[in-house]
């Protein structure tokens, strides 16, 4: 067994306590072996100062979208992906795919992600890029099938079910799949009624916008005679091992019928809130027993990728939505960017625990905006962001050593980013 210590700092438990310790991870299992004091490795990463805690989850990206970050703003959904985003996505290349997908990894690696989950395309260029990158990822294709033929819309969906068969288990089973059906709007009846029999067949969950608009909500009440997430469990698609993302417009009973699926919730507050989309009903959510995940959404309607501005948002925009300054708290956020959002998506992680994945950020504290330290749950709630981290790690390997990233080129990168963003902008 060869080890990585990671010592003198203090570590982010379970049960949302901090405590003085060290870490021993075992780098060929890719584990957390003992938390405790004074361990040595064989190598040894320097926590002190710091504050140790689960890499973040972002639970719902599009991570190829930070080639988009800034190209429309100030617009809601509809019209940002039909005039703008859309358009732009219809002159991407693979390669710009490639570009957009190491950009956006290159930003969670910085701000301690280690794990998210991707719906977009050409996800064949994302698999490699979360290969180099060193990430654990849930991948899948997404499909729309509005305003095609059928053999297009079908093609679409084929795609789907083969991406996630393909890829499921690569990167060293790093990367796990999804059958990702766009929305409930843009992908019709007959479609989610022939494949999603065979996404379970495939066993692989299903992952999807729901309830993300009233617009959204509106049409399917109209012509369905029930709510989106009656439609969606009518269709086989609320299964304990699926998760939707934004679920803002969800009434009582689709709360309930959640809880009792067992279908995880991942909160996007920031995209939220910048297309105007509406206030999660997230407290009642969580009282009800939902399990609720965090996500960045893609840098176009965010505009980054800082786990802990969303973390910060979500608390925000909890108690403006319940009215009540005592809901949403730290320590709920804080669970729900970590643990919360690897149970949603079904990525092992999000826990600091001997047997758990070596999945470890660390934050450093020394600086004035983390003085005075009261409460250092507190602290990763509201006052810490991304650009704290430290160091990241994932599996034990060390993606990020005193801020510099080592599994990617970070200038390449950038460069690489711009100059295909630019010709994108050109081509749309
Ligand atoms: C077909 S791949 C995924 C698809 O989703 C688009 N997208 C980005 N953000 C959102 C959002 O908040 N709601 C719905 N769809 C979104 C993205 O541009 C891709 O086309
Ligand atoms: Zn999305």
């Amino acid at each position: 067994m060869t080890t990585l210590a990671i010592i003198g700092g203090q570590v982010l438990l379970p049960d949302l306590t901090v405590e003085r310790a060290d870490l021993l991870v075992d780098r060929d299992a890719g584990e957390i072996v003992e938390i405790g004091s004074d361990l040595e490795g064989d190598a040894h990463l320097d926590a002190s100062g710091g504050l140790v805690i689960p890499g973040l989850v972002n639970g719902h990206c599009h991570v190829a979208m930070s080639l988009l970050r800034g190209y429309a703003d100030d617009k809601p959904l509809d019209a940002w992906l039909r005039e703008d985003i859309w358009p732009a996505e219809g002159a991407l290349t693979a390669e710009d795919v490639r570009a957009g997908a190491e950009l956006g990894l290159l930003e969670m690696i910085e701000a301690g992600t280690t794990a998210f989950a991707d719906m977009y395309f050409e996800v064949g260029e994302i698999v490699e890029a979360v290969e180099t990158a060193g990430v654990r990822a849930r991948l899948g294709h997404g499909i729309v099938t509005v305003g095609k033929d059928d053999a297009a819309a079908r093609a679409d969906a084929e795609e789907s079910l083969a991406v996630a068969r393909e890829f499921a288990g690569a990167a060293d089973g790093r990367i796990s799949t999804a059958f990702m059906p766009h929305s409930l709007t843009t992908v019709g009846t007959e479609y989610l009624e022939e494949f999603v029999p065979k996404a379970r067949d495939a066993g692989v969950p299903i992952h999807y916008h729901a309830n993300e608009t009233d617009e959204e909500v509106a049409p399917i009440v109209a012509e369905e005679g029930v709510r989106p997430l009656a439609y969606a469990a009518e269709r086989g698609m609320l299964e304990p091992e699926d998760f939707l993302a934004h679920a803002v417009h969800v009434d009582r009973e689709e709360i309930d019928l959640l809880a009792e699926a067992g279908t995880g919730v991942i909160h996007c507050p920031a995209s939220n809130m910048k297309l105007a989309s509406g206030m999660a009903p997230v407290e009642e959510m969580r009282e009800a027993g939902v399990t609720v995940g965090i996500g960045t959404d893609g840098a176009a309607s965010n505009n980054d990728l800082d786990p802990f501005g969303e973390a910060r948002d979500a608390a925000m925009v909890g108690k403006l939505a319940s009215g009540d300054a005592s809901a949403v708290p730290a320590d709920a956020v804080v669970g729900m960017a970590t643990a919360g959002s690897a149970d949603a998506v079904g990525i092992e992680g999000g826990r600091l625990e001997e047997g758990a994945p070596a999945d470890i950020a660390v934050v450093d504290l020394d600086s004035a905006h983390l003085t005075p330290r009261h409460d250092l749950v507190s602290h990763l709630a509201y006052a810490v962001r991304g650009s704290d981290v430290r160091h990241t790690v994932c599996g034990g390997e060390v993606l990020m050593r005193d801020r510099e990233v080592l599994t990617l080129d970070s200038e390449g990168v950038r460069e690489r980013a711009q100059k295909r963003a630019e010709a994108v902008a050109e081509r749309a």
